[in-house]
């Protein structure tokens, strides 16, 4: 395991309400209530529609959560129907917001010039981006996986300083390991998060490499966590479907299925 705090972020998708978000927060929040509990950051993406709510409780009962959002405008306000600023999650408290998942690029078809315009807009409002990068299965069959995701790195990063470089979130998710099952091995996650630290180094410096936190996400779960978790350049988790489940979550916040 590396020496970067591991983060677990559990991104919601467009799964709960407001009132579920409020119900699932107060399992997990109670699951981890244990004063020497500090394996892991703990983080949770909810719908835009949850976030005050969630907001609202973390504050209130002082939770050792963060929140963030799954997606942001570019731009900072104006005429832009549908969309959420970062101004806005900055003042909702966000801590993160997921910037280039896959089913963005996939459904809303985000290419690399937006991701880097996002990335900069969370950074502009002191929002740490976790950004998403990863291959379909096509371009893994045919072994371009790395220069894949490299691509993609390097495309989100154009105009991000080295300072603000420290402070992002990488999360490797290979496109067919997604909400399939089929988890990446551990030998899978770190051949590409270590290929992906290189590549930041070589980008900025071993200083700026080594204080990125890079996580693994695709089909994570408490049965798969620690072998993960394992890797020298896997630094936490993005999980998806496992989140929205307050005792698996737990259990994977704990990096084990043992403990409840
Ligand atoms: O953001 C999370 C990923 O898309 C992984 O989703 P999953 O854990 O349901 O495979």
């Amino acid at each position: 395991m590396s020496v970067r705090k591991p983060l677990i972020a559990g991104n919601w998708k467009m799964n709960l309400n407001h009132l579920e978000a409020i119900a699932l927060v107060q399992k997990m929040a109670f699951a981890l209530n244990d004063k020497d509990f500090d394996r892991a950051e703990v983080a949770v993406l909810p719908p835009f529609t949850d976030l005050r709510s969630v907001q609202t409780l973390v504050d209130g009962d002082k939770l050792r959560i963060v929140y963030g959002a799954q997606d942001l405008s570019p731009h900072d306000a104006g005429a832009y129907t549908g969309e959420i600023s970062g101004v806005m999650l900055a003042k909702l408290g966000c801590t993160f917001v997921t910037v280039g998942h896959s089913e963005r690029r996939q459904y809303h078809r985000e290419d690399d010039d937006l991701v880097n315009a996002k990335v900069l807009a969370a950074l502009r409002h002191s929002l740490t981006p976790i950004l998403c990068v990863g291959e379909g299965l096509e371009v893994r069959q045919a072994g371009g996986h790395i220069a894949h995701s490299l691509g993609q790195l390097d495309g989100a990063l154009r105009k991000v300083t080295a300072e603000q470089a420290k402070s992002i979130v990488v999360a490797y998710e290979p496109v067919w390991a997604i909400g399939t099952g089929e988890v990446a091995t551990p030998d899978d996650a770190q051949e590409v998060c270590g290929a992906l630290r290189q590549r930041l180094a070589e980008l900025y410096d071993p200083e700026v490499a080594s204080a990125v936190r890079i996580l693994y996400g695709g089909s994570v779960k408490s049965a798969n966590i620690a072998g993960i978790m394992a890797q020298p350049d896997v630094d936490g988790a993005l999980v998806g479907g496992a989140s929205i489940d307050a005792g698996e979550f737990v259990k994977i916040c704990r990096f084990s299925d043992m403990a409840g």
